[in-house]
């Protein structure tokens, strides 16, 4: 037993931990292994705790596990936490735990266990982490937008078009949809380049985008043409909403070619009807906007 009792002396001396015992009635280190002495120094043995851990780490610790005995010592638990140290910039896995010291009397043993590497490590996922998440929304929101204009784009609407389907058939909620193409378009490409005309469609879409409320959905269909849904909205202000865009359109001053004009077409959704007929109406309606002459709005109920 004796052989033992030396042996484990010889581990407890030896052991790479900061390792040491502390008087709960005066906070002095009462015993240090090597590790601790040569990380606190020789002399940390006789010294208070609070002050060999200053900056508020080693009497916090000290404080708050002494107000958790509750008087009840051996009932207490061994308290684990971590430490970061200001002054060495380590940061420490703590446990703390009441033990019997060798003349009978209740000391506390405290073993400080440096985890830098672990710190490091977690701080690296956890950005890691940042960065991937960061990553699936740039990607999630590029998966839905168009590139040139930001608008959601046709594959966005489709998702759009299909989730007020549902909530017009759960809840009867009404909903219209506008068709908006720019007129004579071919020929802003042919006189100005394509450049122009990419320059024309960025605009349009921020004049339709601003032009709407928060709750409507416009998106790039393809091309020089434009999807707005209204949801809540009937036939009736659906075409007002058109009217409006169709004045701004036409009053608005575009770099380079100065004016352009759009039609529009607009359709309201029917009980008996799926997304493909309704939009095949709304294009229905802007065809006849086209027929009766360009920049204006056409309705179909
Ligand atoms: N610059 C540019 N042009 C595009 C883009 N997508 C489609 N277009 C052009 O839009 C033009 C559409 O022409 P048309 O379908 O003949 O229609 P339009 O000239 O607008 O005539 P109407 O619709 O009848 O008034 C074509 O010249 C397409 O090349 C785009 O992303 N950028």
């Amino acid at each position: 037993m004796r052989d033992f009792d030396r042996f484990l002396l010889t581990v407890v001396y030896d052991i790479p931990l900061l390792l040491f015992v502390v008087d709960p009635e005066s906070g002095e280190i009462v015993y240090a292994n090597q590790h601790t002495r040569s990380t606190l120094g020789e002399h940390c043995v006789g010294r208070s705790f609070a002050e060999v851990f200053p900056a508020g780490g080693g009497s916090h610790y000290f404080v708050s596990y002494t107000q958790r005995q509750d008087g009840d010592q051996d009932a207490a638990p061994p308290l684990r936490s971590e430490y970061y140290d200001d002054d060495s910039e380590n940061w420490y896995h703590v446990l703390q735990r009441s033990i019997e010291w060798a003349d009978g009397s209740s000391k506390y043993l405290i073993l400080l266990n440096e985890i830098n590497a672990l710190k490091r490590l977690q701080k690296d996922l956890s950005e890691a982490h940042a960065a991937v998440a960061f990553k699936n929304r740039e990607l999630e929101h590029a998966a839905k937008t168009d590139r040139l204009t930001h608008l959601y784009n046709r594959r966005h609407l489709d998702a759009i078009l299909e989730q007020e389907m549902v909530r017009f058939r759960r809840f009867c909620k009404p909903f219209s949809l506008l068709i908006v193409d720019c007129d004579r378009f071919k020929q802003v490409n042919d006189q100005h380049g394509h450049q122009v005309g990419d320059i024309v469609l960025v605009h349009l879409a921020r004049l339709l985008a601003t032009g709407v409320r928060a709750t409507d959905t416009v998106g790039r269909w393809g091309g020089e043409e434009f999807l707005i849904v209204l949801p809540e909205t009937h036939l009736r202000s659906a075409a007002l909403v058109a009217e409006k865009l169709r004045q701004s359109i036409d009053q608005h001053e575009f770099p380079v070619i100065g004016h352009i004009t759009s039609s529009f077409g607009a359709t309201e959704l029917r009980g008996d009807e799926d997304i493909k007929d309704l939009v095949a109406r709304a294009d229905a309606a802007l065809y006849k906007a086209k027929h009766n002459g360009r920049n204006r709005v056409e309705v179909m109920s």
